[in-house]
């Protein structure tokens, strides 16, 4: 039992395991990637150290400084990086002390950057406790929002490893599961892998899945990931695609205040509205009707309330990163699988809004 892959990139590559109990082997596997630590600051979500944390703390000789996160996307501020970087240095971190952060995307995404940051950068270990960070765990994306918007502040900085230990999931709420399976849907909508049949043939909900086959589950998931930022790690052009559904996604999340819709949530919806924009753009011809269907069937809401501002959104939409001269682009799919980043008419993106709109 239990997958590994391993990420090729500009530093040379880091293991991505993947295997029931895991959590009980975590100072072994962090000397693995980094044999001449000094010392380890674990940064943890409450809510996954309440459930893991002895767990992870039995597997070490020395007890590692324990730096404790509030749930929630409100810690991905610059506020709570101050707190972490404050308690860092307090603590004696020095160039060789490795950053691992055990938690969700929150966690990692705040713990990814602060290990960038410190001291110019240190070590820095992904073990992730939500399905959703089987993206957010791979391929080195890392930062904090700001009020204008998702991620705007951040760095490209990779993980030594990644030590996922799907156990952890069993806690997981059950909108986290959704919000997680969001993205896994994500990955088999833009791949040609074969993906999206599989995920058809063999998983009917996430959370029922036994050991073996949830393994199975993520390690197809973060292939597809992996396979785009092999080729593209800094996002200069395919690794875009990853964002298909969060050009709308990330203006729910921040114009309904972060934390109101969890992530995978408003991705569900951006990737509705992607659909639509491309009948509008490509003349593509999908399935639009089945997703819709799958993401019902997954419980997502698949229509945007009338609460949100139109306006207010394409005013988010344009600080998207993806954004050019002012030009709003989105990843649009030609046909499933086939992805494609596409400057965009606001005119289209109103009319795509008014689609995925409720009609009571
Ligand atoms: N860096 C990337 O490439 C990338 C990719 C996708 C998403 N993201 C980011 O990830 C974030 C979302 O991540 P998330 O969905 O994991 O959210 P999260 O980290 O907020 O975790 C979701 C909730 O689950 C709880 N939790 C975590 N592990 C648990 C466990 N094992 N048992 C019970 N409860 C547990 C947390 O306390 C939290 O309440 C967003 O900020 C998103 O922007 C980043
Ligand atoms: O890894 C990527 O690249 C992604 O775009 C993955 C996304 O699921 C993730 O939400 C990411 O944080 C979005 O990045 P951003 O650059 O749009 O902030
Ligand atoms: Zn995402």
């Amino acid at each position: 039992m239990g997958k590994r892959l391993d990420i090729i990139n500009s530093g040379g590559s880091y293991p991505v395991e993947i295997e029931h109990g895991l959590r009980f082997r975590t100072e072994e596997k962090i000397r693995q990637v980094c044999p001449d630590a000094t010392s380890v600051f674990l940064i943890a979500d409450e809510n996954a150290a309440s459930h893991y944390l002895n767990d992870v703390l039995s597997s070490f000789q020395q007890p590692p400084h324990v730096i404790f996160l509030q749930p929630g996307e409100g810690s991905k501020s610059i506020e709570e990086l101050q707190r972490v970087l404050t308690e860092l240095l307090e603590h004696g971190a020095d160039r060789k002390s490795v950053v691992a952060a055990l938690g969700g995307g929150v966690t990692g995404d705040l713990a990814g950057f602060a290990a960038a940051v410190l001291l110019r950068g240190v070590s820095f270990v992904q073990i992730p406790t939500t399905l959703l960070a089987h993206d957010s765990s791979v391929g080195g994306k890392t930062g904090i929002n700001h009020p204008s918007g998702k991620n705007l502040i951040g760095a490209f900085y990779a993980p030594a490893a990644v030590l996922y230990d799907p156990a952890m999931l069993q806690t997981l709420p059950e909108g986290e599961w959704r919000s997680g399976f969001a993205e896994v849907i994500k990955h088999s909508l833009i791949s040609r892998s074969g993906f999206l049949e599989w995920l058809s043939d063999n998983v009917n909900n996430p959370r029922d899945l036994q050991d073996e086959a949830l393994e199975e589950l993520l390690y197809r998931s973060i292939q597809v990931k992996a396979s785009i930022v092999e080729e593209d790690e800094f996002e200069a052009g395919v690794r875009a695609y990853l964002n298909f559904g969060h050009t709308l996604g990330h203006a729910i999340e921040a114009e309904a205040g972060y934390g109101t819709w969890t992530h995978g949530e408003a991705v569900a919806l951006g990737m509705l509205a992607a659909m639509h924009l491309s009948r509008f753009k490509l003349q593509a011809d999908l399935p639009l009707e089945n997703v819709k269907e799958l993401l019902e069937n997954h419980g997502f809401q698949t229509a945007l309330p009338h609460s949100f501002d139109h306006q207010k959104l394409l005013e988010r939409m344009k600080r998207d990163k993806k954004t050019e001269a002012g030009n709003l682009r989105f990843v649009l799919l030609r046909e499933l699988g086939m992805p494609e980043l596409i400057p965009v008419e606001t005119e289209l993106v109103k009319e795509a809004l008014k689609e995925v709109t409720s009609d009571d």
